[in-house]
């Protein structure tokens, strides 16, 4: 199968084609497509816009991750905001806004949640949901990963995320379990696909 992956976060682009690897599957770029604004309410909605623009675009399976970092002091935000987090630009920037809005605050628990949807271009959609919980430092730890890697050490781990190796990280993480629901369904027969029209 030959499977375009709707994502232009490079560090997620490393994470779906090593976590992929043993499927045999072909992954293309997304090239010049342009992504619509993600204008959904829930990291379903998210992902299911990204993923069907791509299959409509390309005619071909498309694949897309919408996620995001959930914390508890702070009522689960920045939820499906977390890319734009404080309006800030990059990584680092939300990274010190989050560490600001926690100065101070005990209870540093926190959850990444990831939903990767494979969506084909006569519009039947696969869902598939994973989730990471953990601890928030209070300074970054670590050079791998993307985003808040740095800041996250998942339960039963003394590291960061951001102090795991690309299989480390996909053996426990969210996007690492949606990405291997996917691949189970695939191993035993294709699933059973929700139909939801496109357009
Ligand atoms: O595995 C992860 N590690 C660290 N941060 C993550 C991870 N997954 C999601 N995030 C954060 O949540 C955001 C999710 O962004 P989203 O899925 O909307 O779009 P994006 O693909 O354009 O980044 C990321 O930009 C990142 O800040
Ligand atoms: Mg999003």
């Amino acid at each position: 199968m030959n499977v375009v992956v709707a994502t232009s976060n490079a560090g997620k682009v490393r994470e779906i084609e090593e976590a992929l690897q043993g499927t045999g599957w072909t992954l293309s770029p997304l090239g010049g497509v342009p992504l619509p604004e993600e204008t959904g309410a829930t990291y379903e909605e998210n992902a299911a816009l990204k993923a069907c623009a791509a299959a409509l675009v390309s005619q071909r399976p498309a694949l897309a991750d919408d996620s995001g970092l959930e914390v508890e002091a702070l009522q689960g935000e920045p939820g499906v905001y977390s890319a734009r987090y404080g309006n800030r630009d990059s990584d680092m920037e939300r990274n010190v806004y989050l560490l600001e809005k926690l100065r101070g605050q005990k209870n540093r628990r926190a959850k990444f949640v990831s939903v990767v949807i494979l969506a084909y271009p006569d519009g039947h959609l696969e869902t598939y949901r994973g989730e990471l919980h953990g601890t928030l430092l209070e300074g970054p730890r670590g050079a791998n990963g993307f985003g808040y890697d740095p800041l996250f050490v998942p339960d039963g781990e003394t590291r960061t995320l951001a102090e795991l190796t690309v299989a480390e990280k996909r053996a426990i993480s969210h996007r690492g379990r949606a990405l291997a629901a996917l691949q189970d369904a695939h191993r035993s027969g294709l699933p059973e696909r929700e139909i939801t029209p496109i357009i």
